[in-house]
């Protein structure tokens, strides 16, 4: 990684709040250019109960979350935070959180200096969400928006509590995505910071102009007022008032990001270079070329989206609503089968089990179209298995079918022939979900004609710090 002219910071904390884990990454400047020099992740064991969306509603307690960043901050070196002059966040996109703005937090005094837990926040509303049915969208507003509105989306997530649940919203004054919240904190803002690719992600975002779609939301009685200020992505967004687990008062934070969009960061160096995330979602992405603009009407029946990158430039993404959560849902499965059958087996357990019984067995008649979640173009196809065999049924042949239609569910949104065409050479993979399942690296690599190499598995985490390396 190497870092750009000019002085650069010497040691940046790099933080992904992911829909499952929050990974912390201390990456450092040297002569050689940027390493990772420390990092930590953490299960956030976050998803709570949606009392007015269920059983579509998918929400995350934000306290569970600050509480798994405070532990993972607690766990890495403090002689290295204490170098610390920036800070780069990230996290899941497309969710929202409401806050009051003088009471989003409390700050307190832990074991290596201050630290702030949430309070007085409102449940994080998650991109998973399903509440804003496609009937419901489609009474909502024309976006003037080149990405297609769909559920999870933070505009849509707040039609739906004005229409059901108008009180909720008078509660708070402040809203943007968990990063945003986080950045918030450290800096104090009054009013939230939200980087353009986020705001995209939200809905009712301009990206050529990079305003909100203020006169269309305002007419139809949208809280225009909550919406974040909007900045550049790479910019800075303030700096902390505290110190905060030993990391100096003072340290530049940057605008929050975009999850996958730091995932790319992190590794793509050619512009014949294709990303691969397996996280609790997937994305399969490759760089647009400088100066293209996406068509101002998206198509919502094409399951390619262009997502603001850096400097003006765009991914084109194939995003799936079904990745790592497919894997974890199938885990879930087979731990209440057992328990049904009087066995309790810890779903950490089962992960390394149905791996090695899945290295053993070759891919098979056995098909999964994995689609449990379906997917933002094709929102009624669920999931579906075929060429059920006899003799195919061990758990070994249902995992290796599984991570395999993981990926041809990948390519079915974005064909090998079209990155062949668009001069893809190689495939980079990130993501938890990728790093630690050798079998879904082999579903990739046999699915995909091209060399694949990995990074690690804290990469938005690693691009959320090396962005502020060379921020200006
Ligand atoms: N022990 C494990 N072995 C292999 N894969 C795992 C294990 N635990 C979780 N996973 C996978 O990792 C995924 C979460 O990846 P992660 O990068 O933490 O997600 P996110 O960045 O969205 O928070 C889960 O959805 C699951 O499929
Ligand atoms: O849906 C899209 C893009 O539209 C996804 O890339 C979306 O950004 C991600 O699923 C969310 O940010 C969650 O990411 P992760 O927690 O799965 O890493």
């Amino acid at each position: 990684m190497a870092a750009a002219g000019g002085p650069v910071p010497t040691c940046v904390l790099g933080i992904d709040l992911g829909t499952t884990s929050v990974k912390a990454a201390l990456v450092t400047g040297t002569e050689r250019g940027l390493a990772l020099a420390q990092s930590c992740s953490r299960e956030t064991q976050a998803y709570s109960d949606s009392l007015g969306a269920a059983p579509q509603g998918m929400e995350q307690d934000v306290q569970k979350i600050i509480k798994a960043l405070n532990e993972c901050l607690a766990a890495l070196p403090q002689q290295q935070l204490q170098r610390v002059t920036h800070i780069g966040v990230t996290g899941q996109m497309h969710g929202v959180v409401f806050w009051k703005s003088d009471k989003g937090c409390k700050w307190s005094e832990s074991g290596p200096g201050p630290a702030f837990e949430a309070e007085q926040v409102s449940p994080l509303i998650t991109w998973r969400d399903g509440r804003c049915s496609p009937s419901f969208l489609a009474s909502l507003p024309l976006p003037q928006s080149h990405v297609s509105l769909a559920t999870g989306f933070g505009c849509a997530t707040v039609y739906w509590y004005l229409k059901n649940s108008p009180d909720f919203l008078k509660a708070y004054d402040a809203a943007g995505t968990i990063q945003d919240y986080v950045v918030a904190m450290l800096c104090d803002l009054k009013k939230p910071l939200m980087s353009v690719q986020n705001a995209a992600s939200w809905g009712y975002f301009n990206c050529r102009n990079k305003s909100w779609n203020t006169d269309i939301l305002k007419k139809s009685g949208f809280p225009v007022h909550l919406l974040p200020e909007v900045g550049d992505p790479g910019s800075i967004a303030g700096r902390t008032t505290c110190a905060w687990h030993g990391i100096p008062k003072g340290a530049k934070v940057g605008i929050a990001l975009g999850d996958f969009q730091c995932s790319v960061y992190s590794c793509l160096t050619e512009r014949t270079d294709a990303v691969l995330n397996f996280s609790t979602s997937a994305q399969l992405t490759i760089s647009m070329p400088s100066g293209f603009q996406p068509p101002e009407a998206p198509d919502p029946s094409s399951a390619l989206t262009y997502f603001p990158y850096f400097n003006g430039d765009y991914l084109a993404v194939a995003a799936s609503l079904n990745g790592g959560n497919v894997l974890a849902t199938f885990v879930g499965m087979v731990a209440q089968w057992a328990q049904e059958l009087g066995f309790q087996v810890e779903e950490s357990a089962i992960y390394p089990r149905i791996i090695q019984a899945a290295l053993a067995q070759n891919p098979s008649k056995l098909s999964v179209h994995p689609t449990l979640f379906g997917e933002r173009h094709l929102p009624e196809l669920l999931a579906s298995v075929s060429g059920i065999g006899a003799s195919e049924l061990s758990l070994g042949h249902v995992t290796r079918a599984l991570c395999c239609g993981l990926v041809e569910n990948l390519c079915s949104m974005l064909p090998v022939q079209q990155l062949e065409e668009m001069g893809v050479r190689r495939i980079l993979g990130s993501g938890s979900a990728l790093a630690r399942n050798e079998v879904l690296r082999q579903e990739v690599e046999r699915i995909f004609p091209f060399p694949v190499v990995y990074g690690k598995d804290v990469d938005a985490a690693v691009g959320a710090a090396m962005v502020m390396f060379h921020s200006k």
